[in-house]
């Protein structure tokens, strides 16, 4: 998760890599940093066992033990008390980010959802945002259906508005490289000459 002020990024949910912060498909997000020599020893794994138990078993796909794949997950939710718990801990931890985010700007004007589940869940968005009356979400469950397209989401009253915009990570990751690569300034010099 990201939190920008005047379209300027002031803090995000991911360190040092992306393990940290919010919970993902795979990755557990943030932890007790005792829990990695406790872990160690429990499951007799070196430094780069528990890095691959981190990073590609845990998450959505180790707490619900069915999927990594949120539809899977929600599907699966009724009848499975683990994956129900995926889901509550992946919406708890979204719910206390933006609410640390609010604390830290002094306020909230917008919030985006973004990227597999962000732009595509419609049950997600709606369990996030039932959370989130007390900083004066109202979201419109008519327009929160809405799939992969920019819109927005919330109901005309709520004091924030919600925002559902697709994102194209790759395409900007090129763009970025491309740039700070300098191949850009290159490319346009060959075409001039
Ligand atoms: N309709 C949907 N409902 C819920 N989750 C979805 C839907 N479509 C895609 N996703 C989720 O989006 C994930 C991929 O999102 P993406 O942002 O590309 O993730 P990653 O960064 O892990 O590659 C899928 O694994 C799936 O969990
Ligand atoms: C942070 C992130 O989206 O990582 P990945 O695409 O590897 O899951
Ligand atoms: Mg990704």
């Amino acid at each position: 998760m990201t939190a920008f002020d005047n379209g300027k990024v002031i803090d995000t949910s991911m360190g040092f890599t992306p393990e940290a912060g919010l919970t993902m498909s795979t990755r557990a997000g943030d932890l007790d940093a005792s829990l990695f020599p406790y872990l160690m020893k429990k499951l007799n794994v070196d430094a780069d066992g528990l890095n691959d138990i981190l990073n590609e078993k845990s998450g959505l796909l180790g707490i619900s033990g069915v999927s990594p794949d949120m539809r899977d997950v929600l599907a699966a939710r009724d009848t499975n008390p683990r994956a129900q718990l995926a889901v509550d801990m992946f919406v708890n931890r979204i719910v206390r980010y933006i609410g640390s985010y609010a604390a830290e700007m002094q306020g909230l004007d917008t919030i985006v959802f973004t990227a597999g589940v962000g732009e595509n869940s419609a049950p997600i968005r709606k369990l996030v945002c039932a959370k989130l009356g007390a900083l004066g979400v109202k979201l419109d469950s008519v327009k929160n259906e809405v799939v992969g397209k920019e819109r927005i989401i919330s109901q005309p009253a709520s004091k924030v508005k919600v925002m559902v915009v697709p994102t194209n990570e790759e395409l900007m990751i090129a763009k970025d490289a491309f740039q700070k690569s300098h191949l850009e300034k290159r490319v346009r010099v060959a075409l001039q000459a």
